[in-house]
């Protein structure tokens, strides 16, 4: 599990370690962890050209630390300061005092040549977008040919939240300190950040804000069946979705649950003539979510409609004790009528893309993770928000950013494939908000092993699940 921590956070925790170690101590760890990581992307410092973009605070002081270990390893270095008179004067010392070049005109920073530029404009302390200077800077670094390597935060981005208000800094990779930081794995952010690296500085630090789960982690949640097991004990999901008309999301749906959990799918609704033809291995009836069978979770709404027949199967489904995925249509449903949800006592996960989420009546702006607890807490449901980063948040706060997955997923039906995936880890028995997150952690996965052949469809992600979860568990073997 990755904790992902504000800038408070890992200020708080820094205060101890900066109260009992000599002044400077720390920085040093952080530009040390910096040189170091520069030295693995670029596999050598001699003759290395390097760029350093400095800023007015601390984060223009690790880069200048940086760069005095980078150039005492036989690399050019010259730093461009935005802000000449406030630069970090022990860093600066420091650069000069290893051959370093100090430049304040972009034009002569050599950004048009570097191999490497590191941007130390602003890290958990920078506010908004870069300023024009910066922003200046950043353009040629972009134009340039050098790796563009952002220290601790990329500039330009919200540490908190991942937000972008104008211009930052495209890293391609992130070399981190203490804590990895929300605002670098979700949003803007996580586009702009590139690879996150954490360099350790021994903090103690609190209960992260957000997580993000490991491959490991998702093979923990999701053990094999074992000699004792059934196909009832593993989870029976069952899945209301699709017409006669649309089969196809009640297809999708069925199957997902199908290839991430095997024990027994039922399914229930119109679509029951396409589903029997591509899944003989589900239990399939026309009828209604009560003529289906006994099932431990409900996956209900992909491709349903939201006509009066539609709200009542809703109705009926939320009306049971049973952990219940609302998605799609039903959405819909239960933007009209919230406490159809607001009133069960079971757990319901949603899951809406961001036009849904408006829908539902909330606000979606640049913190996706504070909208998405807001929602959670407002239905007193899980809220599982898609996107490049898909959040889920708890009722109680709890919150998970997830870490898998591919832009191949923007495809018509994967959200069909992603509601079977979820149904099938709640009718095993897990907690709403880790069935909700492992679902989007294996579903990413599927889509990234489905991408690698090229451009997918969501039946490809459906058939690409097996693959998925064996290589969660066979890493941890
Ligand atoms: N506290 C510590 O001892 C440590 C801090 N570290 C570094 O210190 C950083 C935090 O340093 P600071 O608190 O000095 O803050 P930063 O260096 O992140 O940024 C603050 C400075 O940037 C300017 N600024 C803010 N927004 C800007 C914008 N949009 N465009 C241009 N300039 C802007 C401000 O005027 C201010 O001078 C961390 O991100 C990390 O890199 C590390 O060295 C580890 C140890
Ligand atoms: N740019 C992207 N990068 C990664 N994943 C994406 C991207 N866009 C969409 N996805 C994922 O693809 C799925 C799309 O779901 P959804 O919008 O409900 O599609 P549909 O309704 O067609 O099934 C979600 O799991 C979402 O997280
Ligand atoms: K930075």
């Amino acid at each position: 599990m990755t904790g992902l921590y504000t800038a408070d956070q890992v200020r708080t925790a820094e205060e101890p370690v900066l109260a009992r170690t000599p002044g400077g101590a720390l920085m040093q760890r952080a530009a040390t962890g910096l040189a170091t990581a520069c030295l693995r992307l670029v596999g050598r410092a001699v003759g290395v050209r390097v760029t350093l973009l400095v800023g007015a605070g601390d984060n223009g002081g690790d880069a200048l630390w940086a760069g005095a270990a980078l150039a005492g390893r036989g690399a050019a270095v010259t730093a461009l300061l935005l802000d000449p008179g406030r630069a970090h004067a022990a860093g600066l010392a420091a650069l000069r005092r290893a051959g370093g070049r100090v430049v304040t005109d972009a034009a002569a920073a050599g950004l048009g040549r570097a191999d490497l530029v590191l941007d130390g404009i602003t890290g958990i302390g920078g506010r908004g977008g870069l300023r024009p200077a910066a922003a200046d800077a950043v353009a040629r670094a972009v134009a340039g040919p050098g790796l563009l390597v952002a220290v601790d935060v990329p500039s330009g981005v919200d540490a908190d939240t991942g937000a972008v208000e104008g211009e930052a800094f495209p890293a391609q990779h992130t070399v981190t300190f203490g804590a990895v930081k929300v605002g670098l794995v979700v949003g803007e952010g996580r586009g702009h950040a590139g690879v996150v690296h954490l360099v350790d500085l021994g903090l103690d630090l609190p209960a992260p804000a957000a997580r993000q789960l490991t491959d490991a982690d998702v093979a923990a949640l999701l053990p094999d069946p074992g000699a004792g097991d059934d196909k009832y004990s593993q989870g029976v999901v069952g899945v209301h979705a699709g017409s006669a008309t649309y089969p196809g999301a009640a297809v999708l749906c069925t199957g997902a649950a199908l290839r991430t959990r095997p024990g027994l799918v039922r399914y229930a609704g119109t679509a029951a003539d396409g589903v029997r033809a591509a899944w003989p291995e589900a239990i399939v009836t026309d009828g209604r979510p009560a003529d289906a069978g006994r099932v431990q979770a409900w996956v209900v709404g992909p491709g349903g409609g939201t006509d009066d027949e539609a709200r009542s199967v809703l109705a009926e489904v939320l009306a049971t004790d049973l952990p219940v995925l609302v998605d799609a249509d039903a959405l819909t449903l239960v933007s009209r009528e919230p406490q159809l949800v607001r009133d069960r006592t079971a757990p319901t996960v949603l899951t809406p893309h961001d036009r849904e989420f408006t829908r539902l009546g909330f606000d979606l702006g640049a913190d996706r993770v504070g909208a998405a607890r807001a929602a959670a807490a407002a239905l007193g449901a899980t809220v599982l928000l898609k996107g490049d980063a898909t959040v889920v948040a708890d009722a109680d706060g709890t919150v998970f950013v997830n870490g898998t997955g591919t832009p191949w997923l923007a495809t018509a039906g994967t959200g069909d494939v992603l509601s079977g995936v979820v149904g099938a880890l709640l009718a095993t028995g897990l907690p709403a908000v880790e069935a909700a997150a492992a679902g989007a952690h294996l579903h990413g996965r599927a889509g990234q092993l489905a991408a690698a052949a090229g451009p997918l469809i969501a039946s490809d992600v459906v058939a690409h699940l097996p693959a998925a979860v064996h290589r969660l568990t066979d890493r941890v073997r």
